[in-house]
């Protein structure tokens, strides 16, 4: 290509940064502004500066988000229209409003992503812009207008060119985004709607994480209302995924989102135990629900009959037998509320019952005429009885008040409902919560429930008058708002494209960020606070949650807006579900959607040709995803009788200057790699940034490094249930080179 389109180009990238700085400083000033107005201190002036605070601040994050590659492609319509492509929507300073970049999100961008010389949705020409920092570096043009002259019809390869770029370059330890070369069948995903569960299927490396984070951000985009309030959860399996997916969001301008474990699940908890792989099975399975509901049952006793409790009383002993607890019992469990919600009904029939029986006995007629005690009187003695703490005491042994961690713990201590063999392997006298026990005190929590109806009334009374009067103040900057603050509802067919203030913020989220105490964002609140329930979650490397788990989840999502990505292949948890239909058919029954993915742009043909081999062993049909790309470079395999001294010199030998080597070892094997390799990265959070990992494979999920060194492939498929998932695993981690070390 001649340098004149590329002049041309950075002449225009050249103005765009410019123009993003511009907005920047507007930001930066409006939020400098609007915290140094001392205002009246009355709630209205708080309120209005709050609104500035919020609008500048999200426009000041996505404008930072922008700034890397900032706009990476161009569209050139049949009907002249031209629009550039980029991270954010930025419109130019003129009256007109004129779009200066379009949102990679919005319906315009589209065809950037979707068109073919058989299918060119309008377009004659599509360019892919590469830019390092704000200076173009290249340019790839595709002509899909097949009566272009200029055509040659070998332009689809640059498209590939770009694609293959990305995938090629050197691995940072943390995942990027892939606005630039999203693919048609992704695309159809990210942008999929939103309303039930869609699962994502698909092997090792065909995008299924880049896929759902895209999505997350589509989302909050097109339904920015609904999902940023309720904040979106992302499900990944452990921190160190996290901590890799952690970037991909931000630098797309999106921060209503909540990154968590399975084991973070349970506010307030941190699952720092271990569980063996059996009573993570045990701990995990459907029937746990049965056996704990029934637990808390029999939390709910009565006397036996013929030893009643005799608690003493002022005014004589009182008698609580096994008749009147039982018609008690009934009473409350007829309410169906959660235990702890359903005491107090247990609670006052006993007192009712224990004034009535004293009532009966002090005036009682001896001569078997009316009882001589009037509603006073009786009243007098209910009191009495009711302000006995001996009374209290008595009905907590009975009908005890629990909290869900009192309860599992004394429940795990001496399991119940189970039979024996599973019993004994989750009986635990203390010790540290583990990840298995989060989805188990979520259930306990529902099903004891926490009495707190009074504040909640009282508090939604409040939220409703705040959001009034947000609502006003809302109505007043918009009717006053400067020109990047235009709702896109009102404006042209482009405007959908444009970041928008006014999508930003809301009446609702704004009464709830200027709750005196509570400045949080809605994924900060709902991080805090167990009865949350999300827009829309996404759960990834889904086929590893245990019935339990989705449980926990499924509360947290009565609207089931969701999406599932996984691999059942990939499945190491000893506790994973088996199959899509068994995990949702207790909650959607046959109502989801499956897609698969099948073009793996991570792994290599050759080392794809090694993984795929290790699974015919068992599963002789076993089909991998297409691999994208072919290196050249054969995976290598050597035997040694010391592996870990060969290991550390394999790890010498294949360090390079750029990119990422990760050793994926068992973990029995890491006490000796550790010494062996001083410099690796290694433990629970492991940097990914550095050089080397150490890594069990379990650990390894979701993660890719330039080169893997597999160590002991024999004790990783020996170590349990699901062993030789978790070897396809470690082998399907490299993007460059793969080698084995074998034991002698
Ligand atoms: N369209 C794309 N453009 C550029 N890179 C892509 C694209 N799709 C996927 N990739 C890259 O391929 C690699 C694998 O993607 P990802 O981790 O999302 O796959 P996965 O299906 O979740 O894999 P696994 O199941 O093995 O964890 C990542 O580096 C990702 O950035």
């Amino acid at each position: 290509m001649s340098t004149e389109p590329i002049r041309d180009e950075q002449k225009f990238i050249t103005s765009l940064y410019a123009r993003l700085d511009d907005l920047r400083d507007q930001a930066e000033a409006g939020v400098a502004r609007a915290l140094a107005t001392p205002g009246t201190g009355s709630a209205q002036s708080r309120l209005e500066r709050d609104v500035l605070v919020a609008e500048q601040s999200g426009l000041l994050a996505a404008f930072d988000a922008g700034e890397s590659g900032l706009c990476f492609g161009r569209l050139v319509f049949r009907d002249g229209r031209d629009h550039h492509i980029g991270r954010i929507g930025i419109r130019e300073d003129d009256t007109d409003r004129t779009p200066l970049v379009v949102d990679w999100r919005a319906e315009i961008a589209r065809p950037f992503y979707l068109a073919t010389g058989y299918e060119p949705m309008g377009l004659s020409r599509r360019r892919h812009i590469t830019t390092r920092g704000r200076e173009v570096v290249s340019l790839h043009d595709e002509v899909l207008d097949l009566t272009d002259t200029t055509r040659t019809g070998h332009e689809s390869r640059d498209a590939d060119e770009v694609l293959l770029a990305a995938l090629d370059a050197a691995r940072t330890g943390r995942m990027h985004d892939i606005v630039q070369t999203i693919q048609a069948e992704q695309d159809a995903i990210i942008r999929s709607p939103h309303h039930g569960v869609l699962v994502v299927e698909g092997g090792p490396g065909t995008g299924k994480t880049a896929v759902a984070l895209h999505r997350a951000a589509y989302l909050l985009y097109a339904h920015r209302e609904q999902l940023a309030r309720r904040a979106v959860l992302i499900v990944g399996p452990n921190p160190a995924f996290l901590g890799y997916i952690g970037n991909v969001l931000p630098s797309l301008g999106e921060t209503g989102v909540l990154l968590a474990t399975p084991a973070e699940l349970y506010p307030g908890v941190r699952a720092t135990g271990t569980d063996t792989p059996r009573a993570a099975a045990v701990k995990g399975a459907a029937a746990m629900a049965g056996a704990l509901a029934a637990a808390v049952r029999d939390r709910q006793r009565v006397p036996e009959r013929g030893e009643p409790l005799v608690v003493p009383h002022e005014d004589g002993d009182l008698v609580i037998d096994w008749d009147m607890a039982l018609e008690a019992r009934h009473h409350a469990r007829d309410t169906a509320l959660p235990h702890n919600l359903a005491r107090p009904s247990f609670v006052f029939r006993l007192l009712d019952a224990l004034a009535e029986q004293l009532a009966d006995r002090i005036g009682a007629d001896p001569y078997g005429g009316p009882n001589f005690l009037g509603p006073d009187d009786r009243a007098l003695l209910a009191k009495g009885v009711a302000a006995n703490p001996d009374v209290h005491a008595a009905i907590d042994t009975l009908w005890p008040a629990l909290t869900p961690e009192d309860f599992l713990a004394d429940y795990l201590a001496d399991p119940t409902h189970l039979p024996e063999e599973d019993a004994a392997a989750i009986r635990r006298d203390g010790g540290p919560w583990t990840p298995a026990d989060v989805p188990l005190l979520d259930e306990a929590a529902e099903l004891l429930g926490h009495d707190d109806s009074a504040a909640r009334a009282a508090e939604e009374a409040e939220r409703q008058r705040r959001i009034q009067y947000a609502q006003g103040v809302l109505d007043v900057s918009y009717a006053s708002r400067t020109y990047e603050f235009e709702d896109k509802e009102e404006v042209d067919e482009d405007a959908s494209e444009v970041l928008s203030a006014h999508d930003i913020i809301d009446a609702e989220r704004f009464a709830e960020r200027h709750e005196e105490a509570d400045h949080r964002t809605a994924a900060e609140r709902a991080a805090a606070d167990r009865t949350w329930t999300f827009g829309h979650i996404i759960v990834d490397e889904a086929q590893e949650l245990s019935a339990m788990l989705w449980r926990l989840l499924m509360r947290r999502s009565p609207t089931r807006s969701m999406t599932l990505v996984g691999d059942p292949a990939q499945t190491g948890d000893p506790a994973g579900v088996g199959s899509w239909e068994e995990i949702l058919s207790p909650y959607v029954e046959d109502r989801w959607e499956l897609v698969r993915l099948g073009v793996n742009y991570r792994t290599p043909a050759e080392i794809m040709a090694v993984a795929a081999a290790v699974r015919r062993e068992t599963d002789p049909g076993f089909e991998p995803p297409r691999s994208v790309r072919s290196t050249g470079a054969e995976p290598w395999e050597r035997t040694a009788a010391d592996p870990v001294a060969e290991t550390a010199d394999a790890v010498a030998a294949e360090l390079r200057e750029e990119g990422r080597l990760a050793v994926i070892a068992p973990p029995e094997l890491h006490p000796a790699l550790r010494a062996a390799l001083p410099g690796a990265s290694h433990g629970p959070a492991p940097d990914l940034t550095r050089p080397v990992v150490l890594l069990d494979p379990r650990q390894a999920k979701g993660l890719e490094f330039d080169t893997v060194l597999v160590v002991d492939p024999d004790a990783i498929r020996a170590g349990g249930p699901h062993g030789v998932n978790d070897l396809y695993v470690a082998l399907t981690r490299a993007t460059q080179r793969l080698g084995v070390v074998r034991r002698a």
